[in-house]
């Protein structure tokens, strides 16, 4: 998505991040819980920096049903978002979207509602999507994961989610009245690009619910969140599932947030958590002014990724 809108003035806002426990095979009691740890987060429940209510809670990816490919085609949902076109969360058939609309509303919060599947159904393709809602429980973005997650590592890990997924095809972010958020979904995290074009779009924050697993989690989760969060200077801030080792799928865990000088500003371990964080401004302005890199490059000697989309 593009846009000739200037972003929002970067103003102080609180985060709160749910590394979600209890995801089971039962989609109503996973959409149940996660709608108490919504309730728990806006009253300022959890860890960390709690200056207030958040402005804005996240939860993690594929967060109301199990993570792997044969999952994706029965719990999928059909949402019907379109960008820029009005949605009517009432007449909506996915339980998923309505629960996270009434959850935002009567949290009175900014809801990045992690990811869920999604199944178009204009064709029958299935996507990896994360819905935003605002305060009002509006509908007002949707992400699909543009870089499905195949992997072969062996002995370690293999997963294919394009045995059932389509990878989406555009970049997303939402403006609200503190600052325009970048999204993008786990994976998305390693492709450089997609991180560059939210930032030249913006954006002075971007979030991606994710779920690395034990064998890449402890190699790359805080390295590539780091190195998203410095090459663009820029917050970044990742939203796992709390590990489960009786699941199929054993999610790392660990969320984090990253401020724009590549310094951790909280990290969860591998269980349960509610973290809260305050994002300042400052760090942000004071990050560029002192290492000029975004007014330094030379698209002159290699191309500017996010221009011509
Ligand atoms: O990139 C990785 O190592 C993990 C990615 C992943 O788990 C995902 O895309 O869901």
């Amino acid at each position: 998505m593009s846009t000739a809108l200037p972003a929002p003035e970067f103003k102080p806002f609180n985060l709160a991040l749910i590394q979600l426990g209890q995801i089971t095979a039962d989609k109503s009691a996973n959409l149940k819980h996660a709608r108490s740890m919504i309730q728990k987060a806006a009253s300022g429940e959890g860890i960390g920096e709690v200056k207030g209510k958040p402005d804005i809670i996240v939860l993690p990816e594929c967060f109301n049903s199990p993570y792997g490919h044969v999952h994706f085609p029965v719990y999928a949902e059909t949402i019907g978002f379109k960008h820029g076109q009005a949605y009517d969360v009432q007449s909506s058939v996915s339980e998923s979207v309505k629960m996270l609309s009434e959850a935002a509303k009567e949290a009175g919060v900014w809801l990045l509602g992690g990811s869920i599947p999604e199944r178009d159904a204009s064709d029958d393709k299935l996507y990896n999507t994360a819905t935003v809602y605002s305060p009002q429980g509006e509908l007002v973005a949707i992400h699909r994961k543009v870089h499905l997650f195949d992997i072969d590592i062996p002995g370690k890990i293999k997963f294919k989610e394009s045995e059932t997924l389509t990878g989406g095809s555009t970049t997303s972010f939402f403006d609200t009245e503190f600052a325009r958020i970048g999204l993008g979904i786990c994976y998305d995290v390693r492709f450089p690009e997609l991180a560059a074009i939210s930032a030249r779009q913006g954006c002075q924050v971007l979030i991606y619910p994710g779920a690395f697993n034990t064998t890449t989690g402890p190699l790359h989760w805080e390295l590539l969140q780091r190195a998203r969060a410095v090459d663009n200077q820029v917050y970044f801030s990742m939203c796992s599932p709390a590990r489960d080792l009786t699941a199929k799928y054993h999610a790392w865990g660990h969320t984090l947030v990253m401020d724009p000088m590549g310094v951790k500003l909280i990290e969860a371990e591998d269980g349960e958590y509610i973290l809260h964080v305050h994002i300042d401004p400052k760090a942000f302005h004071e990050a560029r002014a002192g290492i000029p890199v975004t007014t330094q490059r030379r698209f002159d000697v290699y191309p500017d990724v996010s221009k011509g989309l």
